[in-house]
């Protein structure tokens, strides 16, 4: 649905030049919840940006939903941008309008007649839970209900893919639960395809089904997220960081990472049955994610037992390092 290859774009400016993405290459399928990660400055916002063309990219391609977006102009370009969706981190809603009067505004853009923008509007606040507050001012909504809206107006054109700029930034945890919660619904429901970026694990957890790890421009690790956990990869360790001691006195200190059907098998117990040992837990936590279970755990293993334990647990489908 989005196809990304060798996109690169600088900023010049008489004292220095900054490579915000460099030359990325991003595959999102049809139906996919696909997160970009990364620190502040890393850019996410340039590489969503150049997706629908809000930013021309130096040298590289961007298709969406097969149209090379990076060969439009003018009034084609503006056309092809009505099946690509976006919301904001700060909302970005006119406060001089109702809740109505701003999803209508992206309809007006399409050149949709009155009584079909009405109708649309309508359902469109239906999907989002909006439908007694058409006619409050944004000024009169909370931060969630704010995005709601964004949401509806980024929906109006019936696009196939939604781009969400920090949607959750702004909110707390609880209402972006409800807003997260929302998207996968409508990614559910309608097929909507959805890339994102953030710099919150919460969001990748909860609704990603692929994820990138994006420093300095570049893509530093990136895939579906059950396979990123069954690697020995920086996504997994920063979605399920490890607290407890590295090390323990006549024992090896093992972090042991599981995803899919093996987070809920008793692994831990077959170690202590098999090798006849101990197995003590120091951390860990197992999770429902977007699209797989998944499970860390850091545990200490008498050095006796501990190589045939991490040959076991190895051969059973979980990833094993020697804790740092
Ligand atoms: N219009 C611009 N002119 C010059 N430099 C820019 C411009 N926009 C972004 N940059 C620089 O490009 C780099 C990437 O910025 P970008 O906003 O894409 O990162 P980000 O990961 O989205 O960060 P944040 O989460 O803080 O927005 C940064 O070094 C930034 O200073």
């Amino acid at each position: 649905m989005i196809e990304i290859r060798g996109l690169r774009k600088t900023y010049r400016s008489r004292k220095q030049s900054v490579n915000a993405v460099d030359n990325v290459d991003l595959t999102v399928g049809e139906g996919e919840v696909y997160g970009v990660l990364g620190q502040s400055g890393a850019g996410k916002s340039t590489l969503l940006r150049c997706v629908n063309m809000l930013e021309r990219p130096d040298t590289g391609t961007v298709a969406v939903d097969g149209v090379e977006l990076t060969a439009l102009g003018g009034k084609r370009l503006r056309i092809a941008r009505h099946g690509i969706g976006m919301i904001h981190q700060h909302f970005a809603l006119l406060s001089s309008r109702t809740v109505a009067g701003n999803v209508a505004f992206a309809l007006e853009v399409t050149g949709a007649p009155r009584a079909e923008r009405r109708a649309r509007v309508a359902e469109l606040l239906e999907l989002v839970g909006l439908s007694g507050r058409a006619d409050a001012y944004p000024s009169q909504l909370s931060g969630g209900q704010k995005q709601r809206v964004g949401i509806a107006r980024a929906l109006a054109a019936r696009p196939k893919v939604l781009l969400s700029d920090e949607a959750t930034s702004a909110l707390d945890p609880e209402t972006t639960d409800s807003i997260l919660r929302l998207l996968l619904d409508l990614n559910r429901r309608l097929g909507l395809t959805i890339l994102l970026i953030t710099h919150e694990m919460t969001v990748v957890k909860r609704i990603c089904t692929s994820a990138a790890v994006m420093r300095d421009g570049k893509f530093v690790e990136s895939g579906r997220v059950a396979d990123l956990l069954r690697r020995d990869s920086e996504l997994a360790r920063d979605l399920f960081p490890l607290d407890g001691p590295s090390s323990v006195d006549g024992s090896a200190v093992l972090d042991v990472t599981v995803s899919g059907d093996d987070a809920d098998k008793p692994l831990l117990a077959e170690v202590a049955r098999r090798f006849d040992t101990d197995v003590r837990i120091l951390a860990g936590h197992v999770e429902t994610l977007a699209a797989t279970r998944a499970g860390r755990w850091r545990i200490a293993v008498p050095t006796a037992a501990s190589e045939d334990a991490a040959d076991f647990l190895r051969k059973s489908g979980a990833q094993v390092g020697v804790a740092s």
